[in-house]
């Protein structure tokens, strides 16, 4: 690919692209700039494959074909000011949660070409999910170069937007979910005496030998669940306790939840912008 990408915000996400695309080889590490406002950041550099960095957004925008957006939703209006008249035909991907492509098509001129994704932070090791929607602006060639771009590093969906909000509560947040899961796997076999590394790698392993018993067995979960769960076994006095509980209510409102506040993040954008 013969794009310049340059990135805005070299925090978690913008980092873990950054380096995700240069680890798949998408991209050179010529071919990406970074830029943040917390210089501190350069110099974990290594960390973004030695790329170029600026603190200077306008300099990095100039130069790139591709702008994304890594900044929270709180500071994405200011950024989208400073750099929104050097962004006339440049393809603009926003990541930042709850903010919609009406409110980037306010923020940026009429011609810009604007993506809104959402990935995850497992793009880091190659099995991320990333679902994009596009404005009118964006043509099937170009929408279709950034598929390809993103598949480097996870599988991409092309969805329609007024799905966005609840992708990010599922796939975009739920790393967040699973870690807790995890952890507390490995809690519970600490707590029954296994050592605490045996345990983190039993219950990781666990996790995600799951995953791919579901993608690649074809079977609903509830009888991947019942080839465990042994009449009288050990499998159903866990499950017992996990539904006594309401582990499935719980982690239904968690998606929820997150999904209601990734509506509530773009209703609450006040800044307005002069065209
Ligand atoms: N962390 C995650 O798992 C995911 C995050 N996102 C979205 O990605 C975006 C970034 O999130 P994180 O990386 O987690 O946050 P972060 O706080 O780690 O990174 C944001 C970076 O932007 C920099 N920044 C702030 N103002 C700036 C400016 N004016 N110019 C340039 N850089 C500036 C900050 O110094 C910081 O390094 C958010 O909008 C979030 O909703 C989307 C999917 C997953
Ligand atoms: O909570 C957050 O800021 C982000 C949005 C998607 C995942 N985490």
């Amino acid at each position: 690919m013969d794009k310049k990408l340059c990135i805005i915000g070299l925090g978690k996400m913008g980092s873990t692209l950054a380096k995700g695309l240069v680890n798949a080889g998408i991209l050179k590490k010529e071919q990406i700039v970074g830029t943040d406002i917390c210089v501190d950041n350069f110099e974990m550099n290594p960390v973004y494959c030695n790329i170029e960095t600026l603190n200077d957004n306008i300099k990095a925008v100039q130069q790139c074909d591709i702008v994304l957006l890594s900044v929270k939703p709180q500071v994405i209006d200011k950024v989208l000011k400073e750099i929104s008249s050097f962004c006339k035909d440049k393809i603009v991907i926003s990541i930042a949660a709850g903010i919609t492509i009406e409110h980037l098509e306010k923020a940026l001129p009429s011609s810009a070409k604007i993506i809104r994704a959402m990935p995850n932070t497992p793009i880091l090791v190659g099995e991320g999910v990333i679902a994009i929607s596009r404005n009118k602006n964006v043509s099937d060639e170009e929408i279709s170069m950034v598929k390809n771009l993103l598949e480097s590093v996870g599988r991409v969906y092309l969805v329609e937007e007024d799905m966005m909000d609840v992708i990010t509560a599922l796939s975009g947040s739920g790393p967040a979910y699973v870690y807790i899961i995890i952890e507390a796997l490995a809690d519970g076999g600490v707590l029954m005496g296994l050592p605490r590394d045996l345990s983190l790698e039993f219950a990781a392993r666990t996790v995600l030998g799951s995953a791919k018993m579901v993608l690649e067995s074809n079977k609903h979960p509830g009888e991947l669940k019942d080839m465990v769960t042994s009449p009288g076994g050990t499998a159903i006095r866990g499950i017992e306790v996990l539904e006594n509980r309401g582990i499935r209510g719980i982690i239904m409102n968690a998606v929820k939840e997150a999904a209601n506040r990734s509506q509530e993040i773009n209703s609450q954008r006040g800044v307005k912008f002069d065209r």
